[in-house]
């Protein structure tokens, strides 16, 4: 284990199980409707890429850059989108794929954002929810792991763009981020 995590919270292999899983879920309820999964970077690049490949229906791919974080470990409340869409979602069933919800700042106003441009459907699947922390009303379509209110890193998730690459959710040492 990386010498900043407190513990490990969800293993490589339980991550894994639960994408699968998922994956399979989403194939059974978007059959012919030719999905377009929307990746929030950074984060969400490790479940996205897991997730579309246990996808068993075609999809289509796109991406958006958000930030509300910055280098902190509380959200600003201020969402910008740092890259926009390429596609037009006007028609389209959107999957929208999060690597936590937190406040859930960023998808409310992705979600709105979304329908605004007339998808024909706008659903969620996040890896994890932290729903202690919810300053909005908002619940996933489709979640792997609620997980309790701490500061998580890994498999996408970073503290100050560091630890996306750790193959498991981590608990960040409050040393780490408290100095
Ligand atoms: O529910 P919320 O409180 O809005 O928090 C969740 C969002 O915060 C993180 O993104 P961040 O803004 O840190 O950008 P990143 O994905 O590039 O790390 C995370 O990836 C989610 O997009
Ligand atoms: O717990 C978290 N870890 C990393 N990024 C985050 N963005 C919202 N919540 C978190
Ligand atoms: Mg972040």
């Amino acid at each position: 284990m990386h010498q900043d995590m407190k513990e490990i919270l969800i293993s490589e292999a339980e991550i894994a199980e639960k994408v699968t899983e998922l994956g399979q879920m989403i194939s059974r309820d978007y059959k012919d409707l030719n999905p377009l999964c929307i990746c929030v970077l950074k984060g969400a690049v490790p479940f996205m890429a897991d997730l579309i490949r246990k996808m068993e229906i075609p999809v289509e791919v796109d991406f958006m850059a958000v930030s509300s974080y910055g280098s902190s470990t509380k959200s600003s409340g201020v969402v910008r989108i740092l890259k926009d869409l390429e596609a037009s979602v006007e028609g389209r069933h959107v999957l929208v794929v999060e690597d936590i919800i937190d406040s859930g700042l960023t998808l409310s106003y992705l979600i709105a954002m979304l329908k605004g441009r007339k998808a024909a459907s706008v659903k969620v699947a996040t890896l994890l929810d932290k729903p202690a922390r919810r300053t909005v009303d908002l619940k996933p379509d489709y979640c792997g792991f609620e997980i309790p209110d701490e500061f998580v890193v890994g498999y996408g998730l970073d503290y100050a763009e560091k630890y996306r690459n750790l193959p498991y959710i981590g608990v960040l040492k409050e040393e780490v981020y408290s100095s």
